[in-house]
């Protein structure tokens, strides 16, 4: 892969390690400096480019790798360039591999969940024309040595075809101990784990950190400890960005019933639960969710604890009045429409009464709104079908009942794992 400026200049080791700062290497004795400005733009350009090769590579929707991408997580870049003789040339990048620490929650061959934090491979590329000529191997080997780790105490996030098979010829890595993320780990992966005995209920990691004075197999120099906010229930892929939507928590993830049947089929691979590079889930637009959430009527839990809800006292409510039109409107309805309104905020405790009639005010509203030649069309329209009968009757009182018992439920939710 080539550059309009000198990479052989830029980068005079035959492998570079960049870090997130993107520092220039110190240049060879005797070549001009240009500015310092201009040499970590031309890194940021390799960089960029060696991103977008690879996710060509591997048929990704968008780079996982690219220089703001490395500015803003402490990922190591490996950069190979060619070192062969180029008199005339201004050199060329020959691939790179990314790798970087992440916090995982991994099964271990007993399926107890581990939380460990191994290196883990993120990106790996070598140039097309220049692939099955060792490269990888002499990559991979500078990598393994410099991070001071073995093969089987890595984590790969979401390996191609070809990386398994680089794997498994180099070093003999072929088993994997199925996962439920996007990461696949080998064989070996806990061998350094002192085990205790099996307990007689699966054990978290933490519940077996707190028996185990041995931290976990492959071992790493941490970096500060990241607040309890920062650390996230799952296992974050660095592929996980390409997702579309992440799909919003029960109960608005309720999907209207589908016609068809899912389009994929079950996952079948010799890997168990390892990765598919496919598309990911669809997301149930939103729209469609803020009409199935209309449809739900009020759990019967719902008004009894509402009724010692002291968020739901006159008090309580009373505090709204103050507030700004817009906040209240988005605290005790959906309705994009604030001018059709019927439940302003001087309403005060007649609100929550007005709240059926107001459902049914706002469908007409919306009829009419459709056809009072505005030119906007509605955002949110209840079909005519979607009118509720009687027994299900879809009331605002009802997504308010709803929502603060959503609420309620959480507040008293004492395991947040976030
Ligand atoms: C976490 C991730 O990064 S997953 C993404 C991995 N990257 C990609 O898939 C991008 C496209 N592939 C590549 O860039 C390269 O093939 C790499 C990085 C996987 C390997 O680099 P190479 O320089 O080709 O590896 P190297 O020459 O050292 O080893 C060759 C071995 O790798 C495997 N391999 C490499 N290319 C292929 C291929 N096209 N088909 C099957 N196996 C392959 C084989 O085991 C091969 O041995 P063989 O030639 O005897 O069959």
């Amino acid at each position: 892969m080539e550059f309009p400026f000198d990479v052989d200049a830029l980068l005079p080791e035959r492998i570079t390690v960049l870090d997130q700062h993107l520092r220039p290497p110190a240049r060879r004795p005797g070549t001009t400096t240009p500015a310092r400005v201009d040499v970590q733009q031309q890194l940021m350009t390799i960089v960029d480019e060696l991103g977008k090769a690879s996710a060509k590579a591997q048929h990704l929707p968008a780079p996982i790798t690219s220089a703001s991408r490395m500015q803003s997580n402490r990922h190591v870049m490996y950069v190979l360039k060619d070192s062969s003789a180029r008199p005339a040339g201004k050199g060329a990048i020959i691939g790179f591999l990314k790798v970087g620490y992440k916090k995982l929650f991994v099964l271990d061959d007993r399926e107890a969940h581990n939380e460990v934090e191994p290196l883990c491979i993120l990106d790996f590329y070598i140039h097309e024309t220049l692939q099955r000529h060792g490269h990888g191997r002499e990559l991979f080997q500078y990598m393994l040595q410099k991070e001071r780790v073995e093969p089987h105490q890595l984590a790969i996030d979401r390996p191609s075809q070809k990386l398994l098979k680089f794997l498994n010829k180099h070093y003999n890595l072929e088993t994997t101990v199925p996962q439920v993320n996007n990461f696949v780990i080998f064989e070996g992966f806990f061998a350094h784990q002192h085990r205790p005995p099996a307990p007689p209920l699966r054990a978290t990691g933490h519940a077996r950190a707190a028996a185990d004075p041995v931290p976990p197999a492959p071992a790493r120099k941490l970096p500060p400890k990241r607040a309890e906010g920062d650390i996230k229930p799952y296992s974050s892929s660095d592929r996980e960005f390409l997702k579309v939507a992440v799909e919003p928590p029960w109960p608005l993830n309720r999907a209207p019933r589908r016609a068809t049947p899912p389009v994929h089929p079950p996952r079948s691979s010799s890997l168990g639960n390892s990765p598919e590079r496919g598309p990911l889930r669809p997301f149930v637009p939103e729209q469609e969710l803020l009409r199935s959430l209309r449809l739900c009527p009020p759990h019967p839990t719902a008004r009894l604890l509402l009724a010692t809800d002291p968020a739901a006292s006159p008090a309580q409510r009373r505090r709204t009045r103050g507030a700004p039109p817009g906040l209240v409107a988005q605290s005790c309805c959906y309705s994009r429409y604030g001018g059709l309104n019927s439940s302003s905020p001087s309403t005060g405790n007649q609100e929550w009464k007005q709240g059926e009639q107001e459902t049914e005010n706002r469908a007409a509203s919306q009829e009419t709104l459709s056809q009072d030649g505005s030119g906007e069309a509605p955002m949110h329209t209840v079909p005519p079908q979607a009118q509720a009968p009687p027994a299900q009757h879809c009331t605002v009182a009802g997504d308010m009942f709803n929502a603060r018992f959503i609420r309620h439920l959480q507040e008293r939710r004492s395991t947040r794992p976030w």
